[in-house]
């Protein structure tokens, strides 16, 4: 049985009305952090469960856990798991086996600002406890600081979706690229978050999902959320997002984020640049939904770094019946995992501090560091 402040358990306790799904989870009594496995969605639901930071950083590699959000709250369950693990062994060394779970959960992946904003709160809280009152009080500090940022990651999300539910009304078919639901986050989610709190206050809307390839995070994640909650909707293909926007087929269009800049330029999942243009070129409101914590207030564009996958994700889907490879194996692939849109196409940034409106240079500053 591992501990943490009485009133934290009953915060997590408290939030269980708002999670749709419980995709990832610390087990406190087993002392271990729990997860459902995105790549086997929608076919089959598998929950893999680990005391070792390693293995926490290999799902995020692999993207068993994705999800900017989601990303972050794996992050610092990890490095609590190393503190843990570090403590066991003895107080030798522990600083620097904390220091080097965190360069290994830190090198998983690059573009999420979440991770990176997780790993230095825990650390810090790590850090500072061992300082003061030694081992133990390292540990739990380590555990508390992650259950705080997984109980504001629902918190939240839930926040954005009451915010961004006003952008939304009855009648409205809104576009969403890649997940960015329960399955992204700690359980409710940001953009999908948004479509989700909508329906859940009675607006009768509809959404449009691109199937976002090469991971299929709409056709297998979007399908099974927006299916589990009875929200009608349509899977399109990546190419028609153009199309079905020129037709007058789409009101709105929500997307996520896993790092937004000073300036406003921000990172998400590959494709989303296109959707943007789409929707200038015909009048789309194009949101983004994100909480505080993917924005990188300190950087600009230049500070964003664009992951580079396996090709092997270009050169076949997940399937039904597992990876199935749609090309030549030995094709040359490129496998951009995410792009940069520019502030100039973003109508606005639906936040858990409220819709942030242009000029954003000036706005998200004032959004976030009041
Ligand atoms: C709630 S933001 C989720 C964000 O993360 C996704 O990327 P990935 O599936 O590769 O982790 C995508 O960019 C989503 O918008």
């Amino acid at each position: 049985m591992v501990d943490v402040d009485p009133s934290l358990r009953r915060e997590l306790e408290s939030l269980n009305r708002f999670l749709r799904v419980k995709p990832l989870y610390f087990d406190f009594d087993e002392g271990v952090f729990v997860w459902l496995d995105t790549r086997l969605i929608p076919f089959k639901e598998v929950y893999r469960r680990t005391a070792d930071y390693r293995r926490v950083a290999r799902a995020i590699v692999d993207m068993e856990i994705r999800g900017a959000p989601a990303i972050g709250v794996a992050a610092a369950y990890g490095l609590a798991l190393a503190a843990a693990e570090a403590a066991s062994r003895g107080g030798d060394g522990f600083m620097e086996a904390v220091s080097e779970a965190r360069r290994r959960i830190e090198s998983t992946r690059p573009t999420a600002y979440n991770l990176f904003w997780a790993t230095a709160s825990v650390y810090n809280a790590v850090a500072e406890a061992y300082r003061k009152s030694g081992l133990d009080a390292a540990v739990r500090a380590g555990l508390e600081e992650a259950t705080r940022i997984y109980v504001e990651d629902v918190k939240g999300n839930v926040e954005i979706g009451r915010v961004g539910s006003r952008l939304l009304e009855s009648g409205d078919t809104v576009l969403t690229h890649c997940n960015t639901g329960a399955l992204a986050t700690a359980g409710f989610g940001t953009a999908l978050g948004v479509i989700r709190y909508a329906w859940m206050e009675g607006k009768d809307i509809s959404v449009v999902t691109t199937e976002t390839r090469p991971v299929l995070q709409g056709a297998r994640l979007n399908v099974w959320e927006l299916r589990k909650e009875g929200i009608p909707f349509k899977l399109i293909v990546d190419s028609a997002a153009g199309l079905v926007m020129s037709r007058g087929m789409v009101s709105k269009a929500i997307v996520g984020a896993d790092r937004i800049v000073s300036t406003g330029h921000t990172a998400n999942k590959i494709g989303t640049y296109m959707v943007a243009l789409a929707a200038r070129r015909h009048g789309v409101p194009f949101y983004v939904a994100a909480p505080a914590s993917t924005f990188q207030l300190d950087a600009g564009p230049e500070a964003i770094v664009i992951e580079e996958r396996s090709p092997d994700e270009v050169r076949g889907v997940i399937s039904e019946a597992g990876y199935v490879r749609i090309t030549l194996g030995d094709v040359e692939a490129y496998n951009p995992s995410f792009d940069v849109t520019p502030p100039d196409l973003i109508t606005a940034f639906i936040t858990d501090r409220g819709v942030i409106e242009p000029p954003f240079d000036v706005n998200i500053k004032r959004a976030l560091e009041g």
